[in-house]
């Protein structure tokens, strides 16, 4: 079963107490309206009774939390109806190094691996005032109420359904206090709250030899990794990578639908080139990176930027829409490129030439990409890294066709359509 685990950050009350001043503040500028999502990529999960490695010389934080498993497939569900599409709960924990910042995705305090262990499912009927323990080498160390939460599983669901459709076996973590628990190399950590089985994950400064993980693989994507593109938006160059992660259900094909929702002021495209893993791929240096690579492929990594929020900006509700990424199925060998950073991309709206870049841009190569992300995380055969996109965004409207193109690799066409008429054609 491959499932996408969603977090949601700031959803507890103590959280919110603590940022409010800040989020008054640049670069928040207003404390969140939406829920502030993010996703624990598949390396990341772990079952009941697996070892995780705590990263040398970092703090690192036990995130005790509930999770709700999704039964089938939830498409805008409103509240009261999210109990139909509920599978059960599980105990899970959100591991992480402390957040300095909630403007930018935190892809090295969420995602590395082992950050998300998972406990089993059982299902509960009332869980507006659920203790979640937790106990570490047999001491309590935090007890906390999912009564403390500012949006219950009903509630999120309905939120994340709304533009991200969820499939049987996904799952949202519902969030964690302010306040977490210190983990040290040898620690026994034991999760657990009435009616549901405990989760047991013992931290050791050893190398751990993990699961296969039975996640969707991951699909990253960079923001302004080409400077044109960040000045076009005024911004800087991102002095590291900008690192997002998109989730399955964005993805959708060549010659499809890209669905632009209603009363929106703009959505842009982005011509990209996506760069496919072929090997596991850990602590990889940029010299040996692209032999870990099976090839190449397209994808328009369309945003709609009035529906940005500056936490974990860009925020899935922009980024992670369904039907916003189509890619392009077939994978162009790496060994039939060249030279990966010598590509043209261009983009063609109603086929006028709109958008022309070339790889030799990128701030952040591919094989530096490769190098960074796996310094932290492992990658697996089928993760795929979308790399940007240049300068020369712009509006797309219903009716249009869009293509993007990456020398070499491919075309992929697509077309806009609106909420409306797409809603009516499911009818
Ligand atoms: O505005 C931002 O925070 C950057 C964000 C993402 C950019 C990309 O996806 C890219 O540069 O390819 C955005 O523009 O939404
Ligand atoms: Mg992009």
């Amino acid at each position: 079963m491959k499932r996408s685990v969603f977090a949601v950050a700031l959803n507890h009350g103590s959280q919110t107490a603590a940022w409010d001043e800040r989020f008054h503040e640049a670069p928040y500028k207003t404390p969140p309206k939406t829920p502030v999502w993010f996703i624990k990529p598949r390396n990341t999960l772990r079952a009941n009774g697996d070892a995780v490695q705590l990263p040398p010389q970092l703090t690192t934080y036990s995130g005790g939390t509930l999770a709700v498993v999704i039964s089938k497939t939830a498409r805008k569900v409103a509240v009261g109806d999210a109990a139909k599409f509920i599978a059960g709960y599980a105990l899970a924990n959100d591991v992480s190094l402390a957040e300095e910042s909630f403007y930018r995705p935190a892809i090295q305090a969420k995602c590395r691996d082992g950050f998300c262990p998972i406990g089993e499912v059982a299902m509960l009927e009332d869980v507006s005032n659920v203790q979640i323990l937790t106990t570490v080498n047999g001491v309590e160390r935090q007890r906390w109420s999912t009564a403390e939460l500012h949006r219950n599983a009903a509630e999120l669901i309905a939120a994340l359904s709304d533009f991200a459709t969820l499939q049987a076996g996904d799952v949202i973590l519902l969030g964690t206090p302010q306040v977490r628990v210190e983990l040290a190399p040898g620690d026994d950590v034991v999760i657990s709250a009435a009616g549901l089985p405990s989760l047991h994950t013992r931290f050791t400064a050893d190398a751990v030899i993990a699961s296969q993980p039975d996640g969707q693989p991951t699909l990253f994507a960079l923001g302004l990794n080409y400077a044109d593109h960040a000045s076009e938006l005024d911004f800087k160059a991102p002095e590291e990578p900008l690192v997002f992660i998109k989730a399955a259900n964005t993805i959708t094909g060549d010659h499809s639908v890209s669905v632009r929702p209603d009363n929106l002021e703009y959505m842009h495209y982005e011509a990209e080139l996506v760069v496919v893993i072929g090997k596991t791929a850990r602590n990889v240096s940029r010299a040996e990176a692209l032999q870990y690579v099976q090839g190449y492929t397209v994808c328009n990594d369309y945003a709609v930027r009035d529906y940005l929020e500056n936490y974990y900006r860009p925020n899935l509700r922009v980024k992670s829409r369904d039907t916003l990424t189509p890619l392009l199925p077939k994978i162009t060998p790496r060994d039939a490129i060249p030279d990966v950073q010598n590509l043209q991309l261009k983009t063609f709206v109603n086929g006028q030439l709109t958008q022309s870049g070339t790889t030799h841009d990128m701030v952040f190569d591919v094989a530096y990409l490769i190098e960074y992300l796996s310094s932290f995380m492992t990658l697996q055969p089928g993760d795929m890294i979308a790399t940007g996109t240049p300068k020369g965004l712009a509006d797309v409207k219903p009716g249009d066709e869009v293509v993007v193109e990456v020398e070499g690799v491919g075309r992929l066409t697509n077309r806009i359509v609106s909420e409306k008429a797409f809603e009516e054609s499911l009818k």
